[in-house]
């Protein structure tokens, strides 16, 4: 599991006068879950972008217990997001003509040969999120279980911290539930930090740590709330 430690982070684009994204600090600790709320435009795609290593961060620095991944080339950025990171996000990013086991396995194929306990991984990931046909052609599927494809594909490689960018927003209420319900457990049963930017409230209020973006800065932090 993962620490993340974020200071002096702007997020500029060209066009806007003021940064999208102002962060001056900010901790979660391995094994943390935290939420991130706020008004779309609010900059949480943006934060989402910056410490996953998406976007390039010109000015401020992001560390995953210890190492700045700010100060990585772009491909040694996309390596350590690939060897660390599990994403999940709003639509999925799955890959038609593949069933919902190849696209569980399409990160380690890519680079190399899939070994067979990373197979039967992959297998027991789709046994937990309720895939009772692996073999199933990907857009075939509901968006419920699309959804539960993309959370197993996340925790294949046992990420130290799994984000999630509105995880829910696309599923109906039940469907979203089993999602949140399965990030949840299976971050907990692993213990691996977890990240997910949600409009849901339950959802939130299950994470614990809740962080509100206004205008690209951390308007509250319940954690800072507790303490006081
Ligand atoms: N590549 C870009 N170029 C210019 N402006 C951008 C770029 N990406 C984001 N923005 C702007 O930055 C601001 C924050 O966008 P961001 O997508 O992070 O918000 P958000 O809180 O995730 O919104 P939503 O909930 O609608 O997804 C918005 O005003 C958006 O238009």
């Amino acid at each position: 599991m993962l620490a993340l430690d974020v200071s002096g982070l702007r997020m500029q684009f060209p066009g806007l006068a003021a940064p999208v994204l102002s962060v001056d600090r900010f901790h979660l600790p391995a094994g943390g879950r935290l939420a991130i709320t706020g008004a779309s435009g609010s900059g949480k795609s943006t934060f989402v972008n910056a410490i996953t290593g998406l976007e390039d961060v010109r000015d401020g620095s992001v560390s995953w217990s210890g190492t700045e991944i700010t100060r990585l080339s772009a491909g040694r950025r996309d390596a350590f997001r690939a060897r660390n990171i599990g994403l999940v996000m709003q639509d999925f990013h799955l890959f038609p003509g593949l069933s919902a086991f190849e696209n569980v396995v399409l990160p380690i194929r890519l680079t190399r040969r899939l070994a067979v306990n990373e197979r039967e991984r992959a297998l027991y990931l789709l046994a937990v999120t309720g895939i009772a046909r692996p073999q199933q052609k990907i857009e075939t599927l509901s968006r419920g279980e699309m959804q539960r494809v993309a959370v197993a594909r996340a925790l294949l490689s046992r990420p130290g911290v799994i984000v999630a960018d509105e995880p829910t927003a696309s599923l109906d209420r039940q469907a979203g539930n089993e999602v949140a319900e399965l990030l949840l457990q299976l971050s907990a049963e692993e213990g691996t930090t977890l990240i997910v930017v949600t409009h849901d409230a339950a959802l939130a209020e299950r994470l614990g740590r809740r962080i509100n973006l206004v205008s690209g800065r951390i308007e509250e932090d319940s954690q800072e709330v507790a303490a006081q």
